[in-house]
């Protein structure tokens, strides 16, 4: 019997998930640069049964046309789906597997390497102790600390109020969306001394007693109140660019904003508004708008903004695990007998 048909849109996928799609498909690999080109993707997906693919491959009506009526199966290596048009797959009985679950504790551990890098100023005193110019484009402060002896530190006035950050201690701590990642960077600041945790959530949760007591407030009380505003939200029609220039006015002087979830949540010209006027004192971004983020953008020129390159999943184990499972959604939706260990429709 002929094998189902599946593209894979980047070749660096953990080979765990290539060796079992090998073993049941016919596999084609895109093997270029990243993202797969547009017409590549078109030309590629015509007549294939199954596509796996990740959040830089936008999946919308025009895939779907070019992959025809072969198409089944679509797996994301991603919790996140806003690249995916899911209604039109919906209409199209397209099945659709995501990876959740896998990659929670991965993620809420980077919305804490940014927080404390953000609050400490860690990346910029890391500029400073190098030598570097004190802004954060991500290719430079992945150079800096192979650069520790270049002397630039023997430079900088070391003082008691050079380099002052913000602590956590003693803190409000708002999250904006409280789902499995807010959950979990909630239960991992609980060792910080913080003194009150606020959220914002489409629902109030109902947490165990092995989380720290966290009050279930109005967007505006969590603006208002938050010394930290941390957002780990999903993007939907619900929350997009909620964190406008309104937003913003809206929060402390001192505020510190993080954002792992997905840049579209943001109004990025507010923000940066807000870090230019010292509306809000800070801000450490994994997700931006677009991705990559131009080098030239005004936010790499920023000092009190701390970018990183959407590395919330990016753990060794954490990325096997996602691999594994998006070929076993894609394998449980197109060979008869399996199942899809999690499917979205
Ligand atoms: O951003 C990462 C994901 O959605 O998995």
């Amino acid at each position: 019997m002929e094998k189902p048909k599946v593209l894979i849109t980047k070749k660096d996928v953990p080979q765990i998930a290539i060796r079992k799609l090998r073993e049941l498909c016919d596999v084609d690999i895109y093997e270029g640069s990243y993202p797969m080109p547009r017409d590549q993707l078109l030309a590629r997906v015509a007549g294939k049964d199954g596509l796996f693919c990740f959040i830089t491959d936008r999946i919308n009506t025009k895939v779907l046309d070019a992959a025809g009526r072969s198409l089944r199966v679509i797996s994301t290596m991603s919790v996140g789906y806003d690249h995916l048009s899911l209604e039109e797959m919906k209409s199209r009985d397209i099945k659709v597997g995501y990876t959740p679950d896998v990659l929670t504790d991965a993620t809420a551990e980077l919305t804490l390497a940014l927080l404390l890098a953000t609050w400490r100023r860690l990346l910029q005193a890391n500029a400073a102790a190098t030598g570097q110019r004190c802004c954060y484009r991500p290719t430079l402060l992945l150079q800096a600390n192979a650069e520790l002896n270049n002397g630039g530190w023997g430079r900088c006035v070391w003082g008691p109020v050079w380099m002052l950050g913000k602590g956590l201690s003693g803190s409000t701590v708002g999250i904006f969306g409280l789902g499995r990642t807010g959950q979990a960077v909630l239960k991992r600041l609980a060792g910080f001394n913080v003194a009150k945790f606020l959220y914002t959530s489409t629902t109030k949760k109902e947490l165990g007693g092995s989380y720290p007591v966290a009050e279930f407030v109005s967007f505006e009380r969590l603006l208002q109140e938050s010394d930290f505003v941390i957002c780990t939200a999903a993007l939907n029609e619900q929350t997009r660019a909620k964190f406008n220039k309104d937003a913003f006015a809206a929060m402390k002087n001192s505020a510190v904003f993080i954002n792992t979830s997905r840049g579209g949540l943001v109004d990025q010209e507010a923000l940066v508004w807000a870090i230019q006027t010292g509306q809000i004192r800070a801000a450490g971004l994994d997700v931006m708008t677009p991705e990559p983020l131009p080098a030239d953008h005004i936010l790499t020129t920023l000092p009190n903004c701390t970018l990183l390159p959407h590395l919330g999943t990016s753990e060794e184990r954490t990325r096997a695990a996602m691999a594994e499972l998006a070929a076993d959604n894609l394998l449980g939706g197109l060979i008869v007998g399996k199942q899809m260990p999690k499917r979205l429709c």
